[in-house]
């Protein structure tokens, strides 16, 4: 008989799909309970956003499950972000120099499955419709309900929540011992809408004439509409669609989903800051009246665990607003973590490690996604932005090894977040500091930049590439 725990993982979402996949090729009994039904027989019921964006870090970890390759051919690449001025004019802001460093646009539904099948190969159990209610903690119990609404207690010594933002065994465990829970509401809403194939749209609205195929506009990119305090974003699905989202304040003054309820009020409002937009929705007023405002917040807990009884990882541990793309990719990362702890550990150690691990990486991703809410919405069209941007990147190039883009590191290495947030500070600075007496990054000696990064900042930690 094996010496490693059972273990029950609630939450059968895209972290508790692809933990799960990880811990079953370990050797580990692995019994998942997902409160919905089988997404493959039922449909995959909405979520929290139709596409995602897949990065090094995400990847990473489907590498390491064997499943990259199959998750890559059914993306769509984006090479940077296409950003959409008021005027209808249009420019490409590139992420990394050339098509090594893209992002992926994947489907969740599509991604969800997928790490179904992959975990039910590697031998792990699905328990669909099966909702967590409860937890005894000392009894090693849990309570779950069908959707029938029968509810049944079963034995569950190890409990793994990959439950989600509204994760029901950290309440569970909040109300066991405190967990030091903050929820920070971003005070920001959103909508998706949608950007049909062009087959489905008339042929003079198609940017160059339909030249994209079967996209209607250019198909690898992140498209932004940036209007200061407020944005739209699309990104592509393989279909020849792009799924839009608004992200707009919930409440307050004139434009805000309190002032904009209904399709009425928000084409005006899309007519007149949205104007190259709002042709190529052709459902708006049901996609608007029908798709419901989401809630953006920001989760902190002072602990993820109960000893070795419990922890939660994903979102149930770190939800964070979704302005970095990194969401997943960070609960993926996670997986990868966690499951090479558990391998040869006891729960409770592997599992205190997991928090000193993971934790400062997750609270310095949680700053950073916050802080490219206002680089999305603002900065890309800000002057002094793009010239400290082109200054960095003239700085990457001449001193690679003491230079790095913060949002290189953040989505094309395996750099720590937490390492991210601080080196991108002392960067950011510098910059500054470089471009204080003029704002042309042509204007500043090369020379002399380099030599300041170098006495003022240590070199690069050496790089792990994924491939
Ligand atoms: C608008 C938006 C866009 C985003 N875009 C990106 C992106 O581009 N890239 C990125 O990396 N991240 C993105 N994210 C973040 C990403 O969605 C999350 O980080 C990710 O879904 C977390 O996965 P998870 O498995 O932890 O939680 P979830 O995906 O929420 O899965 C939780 C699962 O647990 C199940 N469950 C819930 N309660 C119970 C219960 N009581 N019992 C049993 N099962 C239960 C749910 O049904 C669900 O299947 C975005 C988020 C939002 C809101
Ligand atoms: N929204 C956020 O960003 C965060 C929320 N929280 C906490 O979470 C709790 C609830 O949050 P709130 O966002 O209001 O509501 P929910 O998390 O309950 O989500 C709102 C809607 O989205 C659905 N949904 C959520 N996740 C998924 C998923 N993975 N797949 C399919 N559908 C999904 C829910 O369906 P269903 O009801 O069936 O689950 C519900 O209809 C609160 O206690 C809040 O404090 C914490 C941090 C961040
Ligand atoms: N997936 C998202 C969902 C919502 C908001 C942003 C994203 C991004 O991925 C942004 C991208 N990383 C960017 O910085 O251009």
């Amino acid at each position: 008989m094996s010496s490693k725990p059972s273990l029950s993982l609630i939450g059968g979402g895209l972290v508790g799909s692809l933990l799960a996949q990880q811990l079953a090729r370990r050797g580990f009994s692995v019994d998942v309970f997902e409160k919905r039904p089988d997404p493959r027989m039922a449909g995959f019921a909405g979520g929290r956003s139709i596409n995602l964006a897949l990065a090094e870090r995400g990847l990473q970890a489907l590498r390491s499950a064997g499943l990259a390759e199959e998750v890559l051919q059914r993306a769509v690449m984006m090479r940077g972000r296409m950003v959409h001025t008021p005027d209808g004019r249009s420019g490409l802001q590139r992420y990394g120099v050339d098509d090594s460093e893209v992002i992926w646009s994947v489907s969740r539904g599509g991604l969800n499955m997928w790490l179904l099948d992959a975990a039910e190969s590697a031998g792990a159990r699905f328990h669909f419709g099966q909702g967590l209610v409860a937890a005894d903690f000392d009894a090693g119990r849990m309570r779950l309900v069908d959707a029938g609404g029968t509810e049944r207690v079963f034995d569950a010594p190890v409990l793994i929540g990959a439950d989600g933002a509204g994760s029901t065994l950290r309440s569970a465990m909040n109300a066991y011992r405190a967990l030091g829970e903050r929820v920070e509401w971003l005070g920001h809403g959103y909508k998706e809408l949608e950007i049909p194939p062009a087959s489905e749209l008339s042929p003079e609205l198609l940017e160059h004439g339909g030249g994209h195929d079967q996209f209607a506009i250019e198909p690898n990119a992140l498209h932004i509409w940036p209007r200061g305090g407020y944005m739209c974003i699309a990104l592509p699905n393989t279909a020849g669609s792009f799924t839009v989202t608004l992200f707009l304040p919930a409440q307050g003054p004139y434009p805000s989903f309190a002032t904009l309820p209904d399709a009425r009020a928000a084409e005006t409002f899309f007519r007149h800051d949205f104007a190259d937009l709002l042709p190529l929705l052709p459902r708006f007023g049901t996609d608007y009246d029908t798709h419901p405002v989401g809630t953006l917040a920001t989760l902190y807990l002072e602990r993820w665990h109960l000893d070795g009884r419990a922890l939660l990882v994903g979102d149930a541990a770190h939800a964070i607003v979704p302005f970095h793309g990194q969401g997943m990719n960070c609960g993926f990362e996670d997986t990868v973590s966690l499951a090479r702890l558990l391998d040869g550990n006891d729960p409770a150690e592997a599992f205190a490690e997991f928090q000193r691990l993971r934790q400062p990486n997750a609270d310095a991703i949680a700053a950073m996604a916050l802080e490219n809410y206002v680089e999305m919405r603002d900065s890309v069209a800000d002057p002094r932005y793009l010239a400290k941007r082109e200054l960095g990147a003239r700085l990457a190039a001449r001193a690679p090894e003491h230079f790095m883009a913060r949002y290189r590191m953040v989505t094309f290495t395996h750099l720590d977040y937490a390492y991210a947030l601080e080196r991108g500070r002392a960067q950011d600075m510098l910059l500054d500091q470089l471009l204080r007496d003029s704002s042309d990054p042509a204007g500043v000696d090369l020379d002399v930049a380099v030599a300041t990064l170098k006495a003022t900042l240590p070199p690069l930690p050496a790089l792990r590439r994924g491939r």
